[in-house]
């Protein structure tokens, strides 16, 4: 059964408690998932997207206990990608002729995927959909975080359902933003924000900003995933502004790779001069092969500098640091400054090859870096202790 959320308004979709990374970028979902789908019930009935294949069945069984499938009028599918359009294929073959109204690129990506030439309605910003009463009202929000996606307002219950944007991915039977942990909740919003929007800044802080201008009061957001925000909605927009504006905390962190404990042993003392010199800064060290990417990187989005280590390996670097550089350069952080270190043998060319990928990437260099040959000694290591206290004396310098 659907969940009353408001008025006759209902969640359809479903929490899923066993996920445990997205299947194609491999997003890890360390607190679970959930794929929120509504139906509107006024003279109009509608459906706002739907759920990933997975649970197509239940979705379309819970579907048939809240409405006679036949009596869906409309179907709007807020943005192409397969989590929240898996089950559309199955629902589309109980009722073919349903219009489904969605911006031209989700028309473009939902053909491409499914290959099916259902009954599309082409919606642009500002258009309208009368359900009777009420209207639904589309804003398109290209790249955010696909070409196709949108949103749309229901008037008078002042609803947004704004599909992917201000979502997370955490399963709950709570349903509402006020009944979570809010630590948890938090972390997961930003870990989202971090790992798939950041690229998206200039745009996220356009789109909020003429959202706002239109001044339509807000009630509640209903996103496509995780809790829906009841208790203070705005509460997530103006984070959302903040993040968007190249945000940081007062953080370094240090990203390593080793294979025999020297690049490691030059971590922990450049930790200890950085903290010997600046004892506010929060100083994070993350063995690479050891954590979560996407914990990584969420992490490095609230670090104003990062230090990258790897040993060299056949005139190379890790192939870890070198899939770190892959993602990190994919979301364009700006403002932040970086250095680069390891351990050697003969030619040492790791740390070169870093300081590359650095600038590559966007990063301000602090220094040239620094090396050190084989394993740390006790004169080595106070070197390290010097780079560490040296680099943060030439932050922003
Ligand atoms: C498979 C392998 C390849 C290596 N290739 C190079 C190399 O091309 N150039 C070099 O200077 N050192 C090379 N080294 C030596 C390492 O850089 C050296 O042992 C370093 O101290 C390892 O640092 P770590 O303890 O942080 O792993 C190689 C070591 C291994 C195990």
């Amino acid at each position: 059964m659907g969940f009353n959320i408001k008025n006759n308004i209902y969640l359809v979709g479903n929490v899923d408690w066993e996920i445990e990374s997205y299947q194609g970028y491999k997003y890890s979902t360390h607190r679970g998932s959930s794929y929120n789908a509504y139906l509107i019930k006024e003279q109009k009935n509608v459906l706002i997207d739907t759920v990933d294949s997975t649970f197509t069945d239940i979705f379309i069984k819970n579907l048939k206990n809240e409405i006679n499938l036949d009596d869906i009028d409309y179907i709007i599918i807020n943005h192409g990608e397969k989590d929240h359009t898996g089950a559309l294929p199955e629902l589309m073959k109980l009722i073919p002729n349903t219009p489904i109204y969605c911006t031209n690129n989700c028309a473009k990506s939902l053909k491409g995927q499914f290959h099916q030439d259902w009954n599309f309605n082409i919606v642009k910003t500002g258009e309208k959909l009368n359900l009777g009463d009420k209207e639904l009202i589309f804003v398109e929000t290209p790249m955010l975080h696909w070409p196709d996606n949108m949103i749309c307002y229901l008037t008078q219950d002042n609803m947004l359902f704004s599909n992917d944007a201000f979502g997370q991915h955490y399963a709950t039977s709570a349903i509402y933003n006020d009944l979570v942990d809010q630590n948890e909740l938090f972390v997961e919003c930003l870990k989202y924000y971090s790992n798939i929007l950041t690229p998206y800044n200039s745009k996220v802080i356009k789109k909020i900003e003429e959202i706002l201008s239109l001044n339509l009061p807000l009630d509640m957001i209903c996103p496509s995933h995780g809790v829906i925000w009841r208790d203070n909605p705005t509460q997530i927009v103006e984070l959302y502004l903040k993040w968007a504006q190249n945000y940081q905390e007062n953080q370094i962190t240090i990203l390593y790779d080793t294979m025999w404990e020297s690049t490691r042993d030059m971590a922990e003392a450049i930790a200890k001069g950085i903290k010997e010199a600046d004892s506010q800064t929060v100083i994070k060290l993350i063995h690479l092969s050891k954590k979560d990417k996407n914990d990584v990187i969420t992490e490095v989005f609230k670090s104003k500098a990062i230090l990258v280590g790897s040993p060299t390996v056949n005139k190379g670097i890790l192939t870890t640091i070198a899939s770190l550089f892959e993602f990190v350069k994919s979301l364009e952080f700006k403002n932040k400054q970086a250095a680069a270190f390891g351990s050697f043998g003969w030619s040492g060319e790791s740390v070169k090859l870093i300081n590359a990928k650095l600038v590559d990437s966007g990063f301000a260099l602090v220094n040239e870096g620094l090396r050190v040959s084989w394993k740390p000694d006790e004169e080595t290591i106070k070197e390290c202790v010097k780079f560490g206290k040296d680099f943060v004396k030439d932050l922003n310098k």
